[in-house]
């Protein structure tokens, strides 16, 4: 098992905290635990009941919620631009991640049977589908937390001779990732993962939070780091809350925190990367208004949003595993529904509720007859 701050061999990813990640895979064992003993660049002990995997790049494994002070407009008053998705015309330049073929198995449990999909540039995409099917687990496996299965078929030749074929890969930028999370496999895309749970550093200021990257891992001065902090945290609609210890703040403030730490990154590297965020249920246990705030909040960050102080969003590309149907009706374009480890179905978002696949129809109407069997 990995404890706190590991650096995994030639990765490119930092887990500033995650939550209940646990994995077997490979020669790689991540499992959260208690940061109790570890400290950071400071000399400030970390104290949290999180996990840090710290790593030279950047996953960052955060927690969402509510933004309480962010108003949610009416949906008509958004102005966002989907992406139309057409598989037509698809241009392969333009994918960020692909998932091709990817099999995960826990033990006897097999969990992914084959999963494909695309996620290009500019895209807002959703994974739905029923408890179980491995939405959490591709989310994982895309973000370099968990290695997909490799799954070798046995073939006879003519000749009799054995031949082995291995499959279930994910493409970062049509490059095949390596192992779990490495530099080469991730260079050019910044893949964050925000986890529901809040997962701040409890002996940390929400400054050392939001920037908790930068001070550990940047060359930036103190004060570019402080500026910097304070306009992230406007971002997401904090103010003056820099000097706070995570006990001060809110629930939903400290989800806000959270996410403020997803999307800081360094200014001073010349070469600005596309970043992508997936979501693990952003929504799950938040009242309707507190769900819109955050629904709108992950449309703010996005490229083709505005933030709170009405600047673009950053990031590039987004996935929200989801079981919420607002979530699913105001915070992504596009869908991908997975079913007993397959994508059964992909589509627009307005197609979802109109669309006569039987599994997709039976799960949008919540009918108990039907192909889903619990
Ligand atoms: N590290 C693990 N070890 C063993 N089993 C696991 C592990 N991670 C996930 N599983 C199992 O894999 C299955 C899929 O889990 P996953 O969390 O991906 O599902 P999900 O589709 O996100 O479910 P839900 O919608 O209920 O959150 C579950 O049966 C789960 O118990």
């Amino acid at each position: 098992m990995m404890t706190t701050q590991t650096w995994l061999a030639g990765s490119s990813l930092i887990f500033p905290q995650i939550i209940n990640i646990s994995s077997s895979s490979s020669s790689h064992n991540l499992t959260a635990t208690a940061s109790e003993g570890h400290y950071c660049k400071s000399g400030k002990k970390l104290s949290a009941s999180s996990l840090i995997h710290t790593t030279r790049g950047r996953v960052y494994c955060t927690s969402m919620a509510s933004s309480q002070n962010i108003k949610p407009k009416p949906a008509d008053e958004l102005q966002f631009h989907p992406t139309i998705f057409n598989a037509d015309r698809q241009d392969e330049t333009d994918v960020l991640i692909e998932c091709k073929d990817v099999y995960k198995s826990f033990g006897k449990k097999h969990i992914l049977r084959g999963v494909n999909f695309k996620i290009k540039h500019g895209e807002a995409v959703g994974i739905i589908g029923p408890s179980g099917t491995g939405k959490s687990t591709i989310l994982k496996i895309i973000s370099g937390l968990l290695a997909p299965d490799k799954v070798s078929c046995f073939r006879i030749l003519l000749v009799q001779w054995p031949l082995f074929i291995s499959f279930g890969e994910v493409y970062i930028r049509g490059r095949r990732r390596r192992g779990l999370i490495s530099d080469d496999d991730m260079s050019g895309l910044r893949i964050g993962l925000v986890f529901q749970s809040a997962a701040l550093f409890d002996s940390l200021t929400v400054r050392e939070n939001v920037g908790f990257l930068l001070y550990e891992h940047s060359r930036m001065p103190d004060d570019q780091i402080q500026q910097l902090v304070a306009e992230t945290l406007a971002a997401v609609g904090l103010k003056d809350v820099e000097d706070r210890m995570p006990s001060e703040l809110s629930g939903g403030m400290k989800k806000r925190v959270a996410l403020a730490r997803s999307i800081i990154y360094d200014t001073t590297n010349n070469t600005i990367e596309p970043e992508v965020l997936l979501y693990d249920e952003p929504t799950a246990g938040l009242d309707p208004i507190a769900s819109t705030v955050v629904e709108d909040l992950i449309r703010s960050v996005h490229v083709k949003g505005q933030d709170a102080v009405g600047k673009p969003g950053k990031i590039a590309s987004y996935v929200v595993v989801t079981h919420q149907h607002s979530t699913i009706k105001r915070a992504v374009d596009r869908l991908v529904f997975l079913h007993e480890g397959k994508v059964v179905w992909e589509g627009m978002t307005d197609e979802f509720t109109s669309s006569t696949n039987p599994i997709v129809e039976q799960f949008a109407s919540g009918n108990l007859d039907g192909p889903i069997q619990y």
